[in-house]
């Protein structure tokens, strides 16, 4: 075995702290083909889907990537736009809009990129891109505030899988969540008071998150708790009573049961109790995106009208939002600045000591 190093690596090339923002992917284009690559690479992972390989691999390439790509790439069909899917373009402009700001205030010492943990970019292309750029320093924030092992942990396992094949590591920050932190809170709540001074006020808030099989909660995983608590703070700075609002799973994936109360089912209730009125918002998702867009703004939106609901509206995500770019700069901000404010570490210092060898260089 041999790892692989820094190509053309010149003494001259200053160090640089990389940002690297990071969501869970999307196919290429909204195609049964496009579909089954991606949909392989997902289900294919592990961390999503914990059942015994050998067993996995029959379901999966047996059954369901010979339906579901094609079902998939339908409601895809649905969301798509001029400039691609949906979460790619999102992901794209909140890019752009942090680099700007930390450019603004950093200059180029500090690059911002993004990766994808399926599909495309890849993280293994974007971290050989960020080495070859000079970062020494990485700061990953994968844009899941609250933490579960099919999402955040798995992200870790692609950024240490390219690790694991190369000679040079950086310093490393990885950001596994934030459910409860400041900013986030504050960016979701201010959201929905915006949209609620134009809308008015429902009957009742929905918080709809992604679910996850309920197995993986009474294994240890802490995602269904910080789903609850990413509610309840922002509950609390809206002043919200308990009847106001609910939290909900959606997106279930297979048979076993997952975390409830399920959202589907929620909303086809929620009309014979006599709620009439409801926004949906999904502060687990900080971009829309399939599961949004089309499951939460057309699918679930039919359920409730015709359970009898009469007014529904969804509460876009974040995005690029300037109050969501500000929380991640809030986010990374600590790290940063701890790096910052060493000497900066280059070439010269490098060059000095190996001179002073006698190294030939
Ligand atoms: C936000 C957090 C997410 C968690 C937790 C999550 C868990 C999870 N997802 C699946 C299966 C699928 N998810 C799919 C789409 C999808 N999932 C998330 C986020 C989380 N998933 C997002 C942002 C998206 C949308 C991507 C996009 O391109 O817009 C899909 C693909 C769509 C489809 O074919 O229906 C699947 C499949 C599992 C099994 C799981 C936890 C174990
Ligand atoms: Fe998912
Ligand atoms: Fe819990």
């Amino acid at each position: 075995m041999t790892y692989q190093g820094v190509k053309n690596f010149s003494h001259a090339q200053a160090d640089k702290i990389g940002v690297l923002i990071t969501n869970l992917g999307t196919p290429d284009e909204p195609t049964t083909p496009a579909l089954r690559r991606y949909l392989k690479e997902f289900l294919s992972d592990p961390r999503v889907v914990e059942v015994p390989r050998p067993i996995w691999w029959f379901i999966l390439n047996g059954v369901i990537l010979n339906i579901r790509p094609k079902r998939s790439a339908a409601a895809y069909r649905e969301v798509w736009t001029d400039e691609g899917s949906p979460l790619l373009t999102h992901t794209q402009a909140q890019t752009q809009a942090l680099r700007a700001a930390i450019q603004k205030e950093y200059g180029d010492r500090v690059v911002v990129e993004f990766a994808m943990r399926y599909g495309n970019p890849s993280i293994a292309s974007v971290l050989e891109k960020l080495q070859a750029a000079g970062v020494r320093q990485l700061i990953v924030l994968p844009l899941y505030p609250q933490y579960s092992g099919a999402t955040s942990a798995s992200t870790f396992d692609a950024i240490s899988a390219d690790f694991r094949k190369r000679r040079w590591l950086p310093d490393l920050h990885f950001i596994s969540h934030y459910p409860d932190f400041g900013p986030y809170i504050h960016a979701v709540a201010e959201k929905i008071r915006a949209f609620q001074s134009e809308k008015g006020i429902p009957d009742k808030l929905i918080f709809s998150y992604h679910g996850i099989p309920k197995r993986y909660l009474l294994q240890g995983d802490p995602y269904h708790c910080e789903c609850y608590k990413t509610s309840r703070l922002i509950a609390e700075y809206l002043g919200l009573t308990k009847d106001q609002y609910l939290t909900t799973f959606q997106s279930r994936f297979g048979r076993e049961e997952w975390l409830k109360p399920y959202t589907d089912e929620t909303l086809k209730a929620l009309p014979s109790q006599g709620v009439k009125s409801i926004q949906v918002v999904c502060p687990g998702f900080s971009a829309d995106c399939l599961e949004t867009i089309e499951e939460i703004g057309q699918e679930n939106r039919e359920y409730f009208m015709e359970s009898g609901g009469e007014k529904y509206d969804y509460i876009p995500a974040l995005n690029a939002d300037s109050d969501h770019i500000s929380m991640m700069h809030a986010l990374i901000e600590p790290q940063l600045s701890h790096w910052l404010s060493q000497p900066e570490r280059n070439a010269s210092a490098t060059q000095a000591y190996a001179n002073a060898l006698g190294a030939d260089q």
